[in-house]
């Protein structure tokens, strides 16, 4: 695809994202691994008010485009792209579970075998750091390299995939997953988890599952 349709692509992401509920207002952001940097949603700015041109292309050491401003999240987007050659798609967002476990500072632990779209058995929380900061995107790659999806504690959830219609599909994935685990635990203390031999059992059956969305 060239930078226009990527481009295209980012904001249909962002505006289904809201769609679907997983996000609110400005919050959360969109990018996917282009030209040796990245393409990325600008700063502060309504999905519904973005064109193609309001995205940004970001280098691999941080220099962007004139005249545009990326996303204030833009280090750890590039340090997940650092750490794993194997995901070309990141999307974060304020999802209302995913928060709140963050909040709680909890991992999601296999409470349900589709923990496994994480491509482990667990989606961890990495502890807390200020939006946009350095530290938290070391933080960031620290949690990515063991799981395609994290928490990040009191702020929200970054997902990260093959491409974008993955991405966003792990995130609302990982969303109904945190849903689940805030009911339980306001039920017990003691919720029951699948163990990790079972989780290895679906991770080998997910690696041949379904429809492949390819790019
Ligand atoms: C303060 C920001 O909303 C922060 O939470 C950031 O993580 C975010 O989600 C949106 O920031 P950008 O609009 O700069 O992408
Ligand atoms: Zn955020």
């Amino acid at each position: 695809m060239n930078r226009k349709q990527l481009s295209r692509e980012i904001i249909d992401t962002c505006l289904e994202m809201t769609r679907l509920g997983l996000n609110q207002g400005t919050a959360g952001n969109v990018s996917v691994r282009y030209n040796g940097g990245m393409l990325i949603t600008p700063t502060g700015t309504p999905y519904d008010l973005m064109t193609e041109d309001s995205i940004v292309y970001v280098d691999a050491d941080g220099h962007y485009e004139a005249g545009k401003l990326p996303s204030s999240e833009w280090r750890f987007h590039h340090a997940v792209y650092e750490v794993r050659p194997d995901l070309d798609a990141v999307v974060h967002n304020h999802s209302i579970n995913c928060s709140a476990v963050s909040i709680l500072g909890k991992d999601i632990p296999a409470i349900h075998y589709m923990i496994a779209v994480s491509g482990t058995n667990r989606i961890p929380c990495v502890p807390y750091a200020t939006f946009g900061t350095p530290k938290l995107a070391e933080y960031v790659q620290q949690g990515i390299s063991q799981s395609k999806a994290i928490l990040l504690q009191h702020h929200g959830l970054i997902a990260a995939e093959k491409n974008l219609k993955k991405a966003l599909w792990l995130a609302h994935e990982v969303e109904v997953l945190a849903t689940w685990y805030m009911r339980l635990l306001s039920i017990t203390d003691n919720v029951p988890v699948l163990s990790d031999d079972e989780i290895q059992v679906v991770l080998g059956k997910f690696s041949t599952y379904g429809l492949r969305i390819e790019e």
